[in-house]
């Protein structure tokens, strides 16, 4: 029997905890996992550099962790310990779920080794209270002229009840999504649909480059946002619910500049 352990490495490297170490130590093979998320300051020569002993090194995209999973299944049939490591947390906005249900049935053992998640640190830098939080949800790129209405609907039902809406940036291969390019799809979704959801008005709270040094919290209208200039990615987004008045003050004296 082998252990398949998903450890998160957190948002940057400050994060890394001695259990990601300890973890990252005991396996044979350390797939690094890019796809999912991206970080200022962790790549796979970081965990080079942090793991001792000699251990195989693979890069993970998309294709090799959501299509060619077998691969991991069959180091893990011939004794060889695994870990997969993501940047913040492994099991928040991604989808490794199913290889673990699948590493359990062949009768391997999992490890789950949480890490500091952008989830987790843009409610807490956003001083929006964490009861308010409704369902997260991704802006993906454009794809043959097609917009896809979901973050539109999300953020529509979620205030509907008065909460917050986390919203996710889509990543590829060579790019990643900016706040800008993100609340402008979304102001197209408004222009598309018509339901009152975003109106240039609002105020939004954009993270930029969490964890690192230069990172920004900022809050601002969404017409000032289209304009500005957030630095490098990645980018995440509030859009925020209905505030109590201790959320909006705090928003007011602490984020907005
Ligand atoms: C699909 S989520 C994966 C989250 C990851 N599993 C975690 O727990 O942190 C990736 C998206 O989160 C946002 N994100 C991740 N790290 C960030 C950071 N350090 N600063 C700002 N946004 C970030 C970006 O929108 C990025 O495209």
């Amino acid at each position: 029997m082998s252990t398949l352990s998903l450890v998160g490495l957190g948002i940057s490297r400050k994060f890394i905890t001695q259990d990601a170490i300890d973890t990252l130590n005991s396996s044979d093979i350390i797939i690094f996992d890019k796809y999912t998320s991206r970080s200022c300051d962790i790549n796979i020569n970081t965990l080079r550099e942090l793991v001792k002993g000699e251990k195989t090194f693979i890069e993970a995209d998309r294709n090799l962790l959501e299509n060619n999973s077998k691969i991991i299944f069959d180091y893990l049939d011939r004794n060889y310990n695994l870990s997969i490591a993501s940047i913040g947390d492994p099991l928040i906005a991604t989808t490794h779920i199913s290889i673990l249900i699948e590493v359990k049935r062949r009768g391997h053992q999992i490890k789950i080794v949480p890490g500091v998640s952008v989830h987790c640190y843009i409610i807490s830098k956003s001083l929006l209270s964490s009861y308010k939080f409704g369902k997260s949800v991704t802006v993906t790129f454009p794809y043959d002229n097609f917009v896809d209405p979901a973050p539109y609907t999300v953020i529509k039902e979620n205030k509907e009840r008065g909460l917050h809406t986390i919203v996710y940036l889509d990543l590829k291969e060579d790019k990643a999504m900016t706040a800008n390019d993100a609340i402008q799809i979304l102001l197209q979704l408004e222009e598309k649909y018509k339901k009152n959801v975003i109106s240039k008005s609002d105020i939004v709270i954009v993270g930029a480059r969490l964890g690192c040094d230069d990172e920004k919290v900022i809050a601002l209208t969404i017409e000032e946002a289209l304009r500005f200039n957030f630095g490098s990615t990645p980018h995440i987004i509030i859009i925020p619910g209905n505030l109590h008045y201790m959320e909006a003050d705090a928003i007011k004296w602490l984020l907005m500049s």
